[in-house]
């Protein structure tokens, strides 16, 4: 959108101020409201439209699509463009989208009865970040609007989801909050002015930011506003900048919702520290797809892989936990402890599917109910799912035939703590679900003002009303007969219309025998239309029962939703339990149809080195529900350890290490994980690196990122994060690439003491394990049958080849005298650096008795390779590791190391100089399988021609 075009449709538009002082009072009216919204474009109720006028008028009809059309009055004519209030959304999603706020005037006295103009207010300004219209907000999930302040060099941080009436506030420095904010992930920020720019910018991370009113950010402001939030809001939270930004976002939450005062149903508002969680920056989070799946056009991510909701509470529930798994170890048990207890009682897990599936979403029922913006239709949504509380209660209790009582007749069920806490914590509301059910009816339409809305029984008076206009009604009904009968006129009717109300209609044939009493009323082509004293007076008794009892309905219904909206803190906490519930048997439905299992969990406090991860046949989440033939791997990581990951392209690593992640991630949201067995240390922060092309997705693939990343994790990893590395250094020249890898894992063992994983095409990154006490090496390799190249996925321990690159174009087909050279080649290069010792190919490729292949029971950590013995010595019987073995020396004969007997090389050596010099120049360590195929297949031909 162009600047200038938001200028002039924002606020009072030119064309309105270049006329104002000749406006017409409603003109004026409207030219007042945008005067006093500067920040958005006004949409004025005119009847059943929402209009836009001049400049303004012009953006709505290119935006939503709609005419423009003129208004003309006595002072000119002004563009005017509306769009139907009945269907708003998609045009205020449309306008949304290309980036305006709406403030919505709307008419806020009955038309009918203003005297005069129509009083007009701003009753909600439509923000990304405050959206509460259901139309506009997806389903499920959450929609924050966050502030960031800075004050006594602390960034406090808070965000309220309009919508639902949640509040979070925490801070720390730059980089922490800015971590936070990737997790809060908001729709909008407001910035107070002395709030830090975020790096990468807010715009880039899927955010819109604007400077909000300074004012808002004031101590003195802040305080006040939160009064009326919390008590004594100065003692309540742990600095100065979060009580600014608890403050400015409610001004700005208030102001979009009306100015009208508290929002009441923000009745929660939690300070956390973000040190409580587990910390999960953007870069984590993204390379861990757990939101989102970089791989274009996929949409599997681990959320999908542990959505089995059903319904919106649980899915923002489980959201919520899975961007912030926890850090506390009986936390995280206790969820364990539930997840299994629902995994085991598979009645009762599905019987709370079946209840939850029918629950409405509770949360934002309720904050409508608290705006007073509930209609009939939403108090019955509510009642609805507050009637499934018992049936959940008994469901929990084992009442659908599992339950068996124990000796003094406590029931057996549930069995663990947090399941009875949760059972305690469904409060069943009674008085609220009874007086919905005999206050509102039962199919009510979605006007308030037309009655219809409240059930016969509820209140004397105005069945009173109602029976008066029924028999009315009836009386009407019976009218044509007796009428015909005192007449004698056969055809004599009765009818009704909206202009003349009741009548009787007597055909022309007829008029002599029309009885003294009827009055004329209308003549037609061949009839007359008469009314009687007495129909008058029936009908004006009919009409003024029924717009009294409309009113009277009204009236109730309002009372009804107030007294309903008293009890919001008790509903929010039943929706809190509700979406718990639900996230739980989620996670015991994925463990129990995907094959999860039970982590069992080492307290922080235990600093030997079995503390770390022992993960036996472990899984990777997503790719295993779309690769056939998932191949598990063991994870044997001591604390502290650094395990550098090698082997060919597409063999597996980076799939496996995002496993190991995602087990902690996994565990520590309270989900089983996908293994046979594991035994998991509790993590602080997992941080990843991933190499700069695997980023190209995503849109950021510049050295420079890759390095900034690195550097926040050389700066804040310790002893109790889990680092993931994948191919750091591969954005830049080789030399440079590799010097800067070796030196990140050396700093890594050595100063931080990080847990960490580092998958690498650098080799001579394997050397660090004979110098390093805890770094060892793992690799990935593969193996053929009758030419065909299959890549095995499993982890072995040990380095792999240098020349793995070469192998696998061999395995691939690239004919031997140039695969030949290619060996030669890298052979000189080791030469060249003194490094080609035996142990850089595959045949050396060490391995340890037991080692970490799947069903190993071994949970050693893994020694480097020089001085173990090779795989055929292994000793299992397992048929792959038996191809592994013949390939490993297949490899050996034929690519043997310093000095190797090569068949063709007297064909390599008479190669043609240049070609000789190309394929010298050939960057392997940056170049993948098919680039590298693509060159030798070149040069191949070349050499083919000069032969
Ligand atoms: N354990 C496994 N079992 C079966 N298939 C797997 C396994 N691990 C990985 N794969 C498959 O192999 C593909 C490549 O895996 P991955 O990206 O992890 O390899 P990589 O070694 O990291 O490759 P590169 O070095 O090119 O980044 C994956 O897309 C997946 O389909």
């Amino acid at each position: 959108m162009e600047p200038a075009d938001r200028e002039t449709a924002t606020g009072l538009p030119p064309g309105i101020a270049a006329a104002r002082e000749a406006l017409t009072p409603m003109l004026s009216q409207y030219a007042d409201l945008c005067a006093a919204h500067g920040d958005a474009l006004v949409l004025f109720q005119v009847g059943d439209f929402y209009e836009a006028f001049c400049e303004a008028a012009e953006t709505v009809a290119r935006v939503c699509e709609v005419t423009l059309t003129e208004r003309s009055d006595s002072t000119g004519d002004y563009p005017m463009a509306g769009i139907p209030i009945d269907n708003a959304a998609p045009y205020l999603e449309s306008l949304l989208d290309a980036g305006y706020r709406v403030a919505l005037g709307d008419q806020v006295e009955d038309a009918e009865q203003a005297s005069g103009l129509v009083d007009r207010a701003v009753t909600e300004v439509i923000t990304p970040g405050t959206v509460v219209e259901d139309d506009l907000l997806e389903s499920g999930t959450t929609n924050y609007v966050a502030a960031v302040a800075e004050s006594d060099g602390v960034v406090g941080l808070a965000a309220v989801d309009v919508s639902t009436g949640e509040c979070l506030v925490t801070s720390g420095d730059a980089d922490a909050v800015a971590g936070e904010l990737d997790r809060v992930a908001p729709a909008e920020l407001i910035a107070g002015p002395a709030a830090p720019a975020f790096e990468p910018s807010d715009a880039e991370r899927g955010w819109e930011t604007h400077e909000y009113d300074a004012d808002a950010f004031d101590r003195r402001t802040a305080t006040e506003r939160l009064e009326p939030y919390l008590p004594a809001p100065e003692r309540r939270f742990e600095a100065d900048a979060e009580l600014r930004a608890a403050g400015a976002v409610l001004a700005y939450a208030e102001y979009t919702q009306g100015d009208d005062g508290p929002l009441s149903y923000v009745t929660r508002i939690r300070r956390y520290d973000p040190r409580d969680r587990l910390r999960l920056d953007a870069a984590a989070q993204r390379s861990l797809e757990l939101f989102e799946n970089r791989g274009l056009g996929a949409s599997d991510t681990l959320f999908d892989a542990l959505d089995e909701t059903n319904c919106a509470l649980g899915r923002r529930c489980l959201e919520r936990w899975l961007r912030r798994p926890l850090v506390d170890a009986d936390a995280i048990r206790s969820r364990h402890d539930a997840v299994g207890e629902l995994a085991d009682r598979s009645l009762a897990r599905e019987g709370v599917a079946d209840a939850l599936a029918t629950a409405y979403d509770l949360e934002r029922l309720v904050s409508r109910v608290s705006r007073g913006r509930a209609d009939a239709r939403d108090l019955r949504s509510l009642g609805r799912t507050l009637a499934i509380v018992p049936e959940l209660k008994a469901t929990l209790a084992g009442a659908n035939g599992e339950s068996e009582t124990e000796g003094d007749g406590d029931p057996e069920y549930p069995r663990t703590d947090h399941l009875g806490d949760l059972r305690d914590r469904l409060d069943e509301l009674t008085g609220v679900r009874e007086l919905i059910d005999a206050a509102v009816a039962t199919d009510p339409p979605q006007e308030i003002t037309e009655g219809g809305v409240i059930r016969e029984g509820f209140d004397d008076d105005l069945d009173d009303l109602r029976a008066t206009e029924r028999e009315g009604r009836q009386w009407v009904a019976d009218l044509e007969a007796s009428e015909r009968e005192r007449t004698g006129i056969d055809s004599l009717s009765v009818g009704h219309n909206q202009v003349h109300g009741y009548y009787i209609e007597v055909t022309d044939a007829n008029a002599d025998r029309v009885p003294d009493d009827y009055r004329r009323r209308q003549t037609l082509k061949n009839s007359e239309r008469y009314v009687t004293p007495e129909l008058k007076e029936r009908e004006e008794a009919i009409v003024g029962a029924a717009e009294r009892a409309d009113a009277m309905e009204y009236e109730l219904f309002v009372d009804v939703r107030e007294r309903v909206a008293s009890e919001t803190e008790r509903i929010q906490a039943l929706a809190d339990a509700l979406a718990e519930l639900d996230a739980l048997a989620s996670l015991a439905t994925v463990a129990v149809e995907h094959d999860y299992v039970r982590p069992e969990l080492r307290d922080s406090s235990e600093t030997d080195a079995d503390a770390g991860i022992a993960i036996e046949g472990g899984r990777h989440p997503v790719v295993e529900r779309t690769e056939a033939s998932f191949v598990p791997n063991d994870a044997d990581l001591p604390r502290g350890s650094v395990a550098v990951i090698t082997g060919p392209n597409m063999s597996g690593k980076s799939t496996y290490m995002r496993s190991v992640a995602l087990a902690v991630v996994l565990a520590q949201t309270g989900s089983f994980v996908p293994a046979q067995a594991a035994s998991l240390p509790v993590f602080d922060r997992v941080f990843t690196r991933v190499g700069a092309s695997d980023d190209i997705a995503g849109g950021q693939s510049t050295f420079m990122r890759e390095m900034s990343e690195l550097t926040e994790i050389l700066h804040d990893a310790g002893p109790d994060s889990l680092v993931l590395l994948d191919e750091v250094g591969r954005g830049t020249a080789t030399t440079d690439g590799r010097a800067i890898a070796r030196a990140a894992a050396e700093f890594l063992h050595d100063e931080l003491g990080a847990t960490a994983l580092f998958a690498t095409h650098y080799h001579e990154l394997t050397d660090l394990a004979d110098e390093r006490e805890r770094v060892f090496n793992l690799h990935f390799t593969a193996t053929r049958e009758d030419g065909d190249v299959t890549f095995l996925h499993r982890i072995v321990p040990g380095a792999s080849s240098s020349s793995y690159g070469v192998e696998v174009a061999e395995l691939a087909g690239v004919p031997g005298p140039v695969v030949d050279r290619a060996r030669d080649l890298v052979a000189e290069e080791g030469d060249r650096r003194g490094e080609s010792e035996p142990a850089e190919t595959p045949a050396d490729d060490p391995a340890v008795e037991g080692a970490s292949s799947s069903g190993s029971s071994s949970r050693e950590p893994l020694n480097d390779g020089n001085e173990g013995s090779t795989e055929t010595e292994d000793g299992t019987d397992d048929p792959e590791d038996a191809s592994l073995r013949e390939f490993l020396a297949e490899e050996a004969s034929a690519g043997g190391g310093e000095g190797g007997d090569h068949a063709d090389g007297a064909a390599a050596a008479d190669a043609p100089p240049d070609l000789i010099a190309e394929l010298r120049s050939l960057d392997l360590a940056r170049m993948t399988p098919i680039e590298a195929l693509n060159a030798l297949h070149d040069l191949q031909s070349r050499a083919d021609d000069d032969a």
